[in-house]
C-alpha cells in the first residue's frame, strides 16, 4: 500500500452496499469459548486480522487444532476435552487488548503450566494489573515480571481456578472482567467476582456469548458482584459472528458527510455490539439508519444540512467510535465536546492526545481535558491549510500512532471533497496499521470511488 496513502475524495452521493469483516471482539471471544468447549466449533463470518491471527496463533501454540478458511471467513477450533493441552508456550499478544487479557485469564486454567507472554512496546504499557491481581487473589496464577511490575513481559505460572472470591479492578479496561467471566469458571467450584463500576457494553457481549456456549444467564447483583456457578461449556457446533459495528461507524460517518444511501448487510435491529449506539450520535446530524431484512440502510438526502450548534456527547459506552466522530468534527459546523474518554489514553496509543494533535495540525480549535476533547470546527482554516500544502506540492498528512482507528477515521475525513476538485488533499501515514482489525479498509473505501484505481 502507498505510504503515506493519498485519499481520493468521493465526489458523488453514495449508492453502495459494503461488506464489513466480522467483529474483532466477537471473534476473539468465540475463539476462547471454542477452545473451552469440548469438541469442534466452526466460527462463521470470522474476522481475519492481526488481532484475531494473534489469538489463532496462540491457540495453535497451545496445542489446539485450528483450521482457518479465510476465503469463506470460517475458523474451526477443535478441543479434545476442553482442557488446555500445552504446559509451556511462548506467546506474543501484539497490541491486541482482547488477546492480552483473554489469553492471560485462559492460561491460568492449566495447573502446572508455565507461559511466557510479551507484546508490542505499546502493549507493555497497557493496563493489566487489575487482572493479574485478581488472578493472584483467586490463587489461579502467579507472575514473574521481566520488565515493569504488573505489565508485559511476564511468566505466568498457572495454578487453575478453584472458586473463591476476588475484587476485580476493571476500571482501566472492561476486558479484564470479560477475561475472567470467560475463563474463570471451573467444573467443581463457584466463583464470585466483585467488580462495581465496570463499563458494561462489552461485558454484555461476553455474557451473551457465554450463553451461546451453554452457560446459564448471568448478571451482576446491585453491588456489582457476579456469581459464577460451576460450569462446563458446550459447543453450539457452529457460531455466527456479526459484522464489526465499530468498523461500520466509519462508513456511517461517510454516509453522513457524503449523502446518498449505504447498505451494510448482516446487521439486524439489535446487534450484540454496543457500538451500534453510535447511530444515535449521527442521527442528531440527520443520518437515518434503518434495519431492513438483516441489512442496515443508512441515508441522508444530499444537500441536507448536517450543521448543528454546540453539542456534548458522552462516548464512555462507545469509546472506540469517538475517533470516527472527532475526525469528521471539522465538517460539522457546530462545536462538539466529547466526554467519557479518559480510559482511551491507555489503548493502542493515547487517543485523546493523538486526536488533539492531529486536529490541531488541521487548524481546528481543540481543547484537551483528562477525560474529554472539545473541537471547534474551522473549515475555512482546514481549506486554507490544504490549499497551502497543495501549493507546496504536498498533502496534509495524518500521523496514525500505530492505531488503526486513526487511519480509518481520517480516511473518512479525507474522502470528503474539501477543495471541490475531486483531488486528494489528505494523506494517511502507515495506512496498513488498519490491519489490526480491518485489513481491507482502504480497499472497501476505494471501491466507493469509481474513478480511483484499485489499491493492491
Ligand atoms: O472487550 C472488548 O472486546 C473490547 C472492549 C473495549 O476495551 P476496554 O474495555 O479496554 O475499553 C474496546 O475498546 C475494545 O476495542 C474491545
Ligand atoms: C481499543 C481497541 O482495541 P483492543 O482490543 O486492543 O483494546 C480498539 O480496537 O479500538
Amino acid at each position: 500500500m502507498q505510504d503515506p496513502l493519498h485519499i481520493t475524495p468521493i465526489t458523488k452521493p453514495l449508492g453502495s452496499r459494503i461488506q464489513l469483516p466480522g467483529s474483532k471482539s466477537i471473534t476473539n471471544r468465540a475463539l476462547i469459548l471454542a477452545a473451552l468447549a469440548q469438541g469442534e466449533t466452526t466460527l462463521k463470518g470470522a474476522l481475519f486480522s492481526r488481532d484475531t491471527r494473534i489469538m489463532l496463533t496462540a491457540l495453535q501454540a497451545l496445542g489446539y487444532s485450528v483450521s482457518a478458511d479465510e476465503a469463506n471467513a470460517e475458523i474451526t477450533v477443535g478441543s479434545e476435552d476442553g482442557n488446555l493441552p500445552a504446559e509451556k508456550a511462548e506467546l506474543h499478544v501484539g497490541n491486541a487488548g482482547t488477546a492480552a487479557r483473554f489469553l492471560t485469564a485462559f492460561l491460568a486454567r492449566r495447573p502446572g503450566g508455565r507461559y511466557q507472554l510479551d507484546g508490542d512496546p505499546a502493549m507493555r504499557d497497557r493496563p493489566m494489573s487489575g487482572l493479574l491481581d485478581a488472578l493472584v487473589e483467586l490463587g489461579a496464577a502467579d507472575f514473574e515480571f521481566h520488565g515493569k511490575k504488573g505489565h508485559f513481559p511476564f511468566t505466568l505460572v498457572a495454578k487453575g481456578y478453584s472458586g473463591g472470591t476476588a475484587q476485580v479492578d476493571a476500571s482501566a479496561s472492561s476486558q479484564i472482567l470479560s477475561a475472567l467471566l470467560l475463563s474463570g469458571t471451573s467444573e467443581e467450584a463457584a466463583l464470585s467476582l466483585i467488580c462495581p463500576g465496570v463499563r458494561p457494553a462489552y461485558v454484555a457481549i461476553t455474557l451473551k456469548m457465554r450463553e451461546a456456549f451453554g452457560a446459564p444467564p448471568l448478571e451482576a447483583d446491585a453491588s456489582g458482584q457476579y456469581h459464577l456457578e460451576p460450569l462446563t461449556y458446550s459447543t453450539p457446533g457452529s457460531y455466527s459472528i456479526e459484522p464489526d459495528v465499530s468498523a461500520a461507524s466509519y462508513f456511517l460517518a461517510l454516509a453522513l458527510i457524503q449523502g446518498g444511501e449505504l447498505r451494510i448487510p448482516h446487521l439486524g435491529p439489535n446487534p450484540l455490539q454496543g457500538d451500534a449506539h453510535f447511530v444515535e450520535v449521527l442521527a442528531h446530524h440527520g443520518l437515518v439508519v434503518e434495519a431492513e431484512d438483516e441489512e442496515w440502510v443508512a441515508t441522508r438526502a444530499p444537500g441536507e444540512d448536517i450543521q448543528r450548534d454546540h453539542r456534548e456527547v458522552d462516548f464512555n459506552m462507545i469509546s472506540d467510535t469517538f475517533l470516527t466522530y472527532a475526525a469528521i468534527a471539522p465538517l460539522l459546523g457546530g462545536s462538539v465536546r466529547i466526554t467519557g474518554i479518559g480510559h482511551t489514553r491507555h489503548q493502542e496509543t493515547d487517543r485523546v492526545a493523538g486526536m488533539a494533535a492531529e486536529l490541531s495540525k488541521l487548524g481546528q480549535l481543540v481543547k484537551e481535558e483528562d477525560d474529554a476533547l472539545t473541537i471547534r470546527p474551522k473549515p475555512n482554516e482546514l481549506r486554507a491549510r490544504a490549499l497551502a500544502a497543495r501549493n507546496r506540492g504536498e498533502l496534509l498528512t495524518i500521523e496514525t500512532y500505530e492505531d488503526h482507528r486513526f487511519a480509518m477515521s481520517f480516511g473518512i475525513l479525507g474522502s470528503f471533497d474539501l477543495l471541490g476538485d475531486g483531488k486528494p488533499w489528505l494523506a494517511i501515514k502507515d495506512p496498513a496499521c488498519c490491519g489490526k482489525t480491518f485489513p481491507k479498509f482502504f480497499e472497501v473505501l476505494s471501491d466507493l470511488t469509481p474513478s480511483r484505481p484499485r489499491l493492491r
